[in-house]
């Protein structure tokens, strides 16, 4: 950093890093965090670097079409002055950044290159009162893919969707299916409850402040995330293996259901963030570290459920650099390895075990995809259809008894990610 740079450049420097992880390289913009922002010394510069950069990721191609719409000559995509474009933009158009502050950061990005661009093309969009659109559009690529997939309107509900992050979703480690203890909950947590175990409350809470956190008393978890537990019911006793378990959301629901839980991940250090939750909520589990591709019990057990590794783009609203770094390429390939998983998973169960298969995706070829195959090549297993009685209110299993949650479900209580949840039964 040059001695001259204005107070904050450091976050736009770091911001750019960031959209170079997600853009160029490809990376998941949570992992490229800690090493875009290491030289950021203040905590709040630190999560500007990252507001910036997620916002600009939510809005890409509003914030592109702008900059195409003031520039003679169209920049090139991965051109040094279009990312600082996006980045000075997006503070006075989303993040309440006074115009002179958010320029005057973002010049000193592109020393020694198109400064006079980059300043004109700012200053003429901000004087012309330029404004992102009120509902944000999704890159060209994805909307085709999802329209194309689920209709036009899972494509335009999915924009919709995008337009601010979404509201953080609680699950009780105590309320089982007591709506008591829920509505109890609720109140104390200011939230509302959407289903037994549930309560929601407002994007931006400061987690670890709130009632019951440092107890142990919930976790964080999108409804969506929660159906593939609740789809197992109650343990009493009985042995489950969560296969892909980090960071422990569905391992926790289990435990708390009161099944005896194995939980497994490759990643150790992913496996340490279960065992802090364990510990956090006071609930057992045995976590090892393991590769479900080759993993085996002991002995077979009574249930499985294997929430594969994904694209992840289910959840968008909260990390919205999925949708611009999943390509079609890569969920083919992860496709293939989630049935390798699936086939391993089936033979971990004893005879009448019940296997869950889920993925925070919105791609068929993920969901049901790997579940026609699966049930075409293991004739030992039958479809053991999810009930509408099983679910929350606004979710509803499709017409071969899966749950596919696409964008615009519960759309008026703040939506909910989307998912994937299929059951099946070992003969
Ligand atoms: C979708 S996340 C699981 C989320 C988790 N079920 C929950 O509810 O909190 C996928 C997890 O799979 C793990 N994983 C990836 N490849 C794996 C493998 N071959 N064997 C076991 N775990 C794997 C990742 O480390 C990651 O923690």
């Amino acid at each position: 950093m040059a001695d001259t740079d204005p107070p904050g450049t450091a976050a736009r420097r770091a911001a750019l890093r960031l959209l170079d992880a997600v853009l160029r390289k490809g990376l998941p913009l949570e992992s490229a965090l800690a090493s875009a922002t290491r030289d950021i010394e203040r905590g709040d510069d630190r999560a500007f670097a990252h507001a910036i950069a997620a916002e600009v990721l939510r809005r890409l191609p509003d914030l592109d079409a702008l900059i195409d719409g003031a520039t003679a000559k169209p920049l090139p995509d991965d051109a040094k002055a279009r990312t600082a474009l996006r980045i000075a933009l997006i503070q006075p158009l989303a993040l309440g950044t006074p115009q002179h502050a958010a320029i005057s950061t973002v010049l000193p990005l592109v020393d020694g290159g198109p400064k006079r661009l980059v300043h004109g093309v700012f200053g003429s969009l901000m004087r012309s009162g330029a404004q992102l659109p009120p509902t944000p559009s999704l890159p060209a690529a994805v909307a085709l893919r999802w329209a194309e997939a689920w209709g036009d309107g899972m494509a335009e509900a999915a924009a919709r969707a995008i337009a601010a992050p979404p509201p953080i979703d609680i699950t009780l480690r105590d309320a089982g299916r007591d709506p008591a203890v829920t509505a109890e909950w609720a109140e104390r947590l200011e939230g509302v409850s959407l289903a037994p175990g549930h309560v929601r409350i407002p994007a931006g809470s400061s987690v670890p402040d709130l009632p019951g956190y440092a107890d142990g008393a919930w976790w964080v978890q999108d409804i969506s995330a929660t159906l593939p537990a609740r789809l197992l019911g109650v343990g009493k006793g009985r042995h489950a293996i969560d296969l892909c378990a980090a960071p422990g959301g569905k391992t926790l629901q289990l435990a708390a259901a009161g099944w005896s839980v194995r939980a497994i991940d490759l990643v150790e250090a992913r496996l340490k963030r279960v065992r802090e939750n364990l510990a956090r909520t006071r609930l057992q589990a045995k976590c090892v570290t393991a590769d479900a591709l080759t993993f085996a019990p002991p002995e077979p057990v009574d249930a499985v459920l294997l929430d594969a590794p994904c694209s992840a783009t289910g959840i968008f609203r909260r990390h919205p650099d999925v949708l611009h770094r999943v390509r079609p390429r890569a969920i083919e390939g992860l496709a293939e390895r989630q049935s390798a998983m699936l086939a391993r998973a089936a033979d971990a169960l004893k005879p009448g075990g019940t296997l869950i298969y889920s993925v925070c995706s919105l791609e068929p070829a993920e969901g049901e995809g790997v579940t026609d195959a699966f049930l075409a090549s293991h004739p030992g297993f039958i479809a053991d259809p999810v009930a509408q009685e099983e679910l929350p209110e606004g979710f509803a299993p499709d017409a071969a008894g899966r749950v596919r949650v696409l964008p615009g479900t519960l759309a008026d209580a703040g939506g909910a990610d989307g998912f994937f949840v299929a059951r099946f039964r070992k003969g």
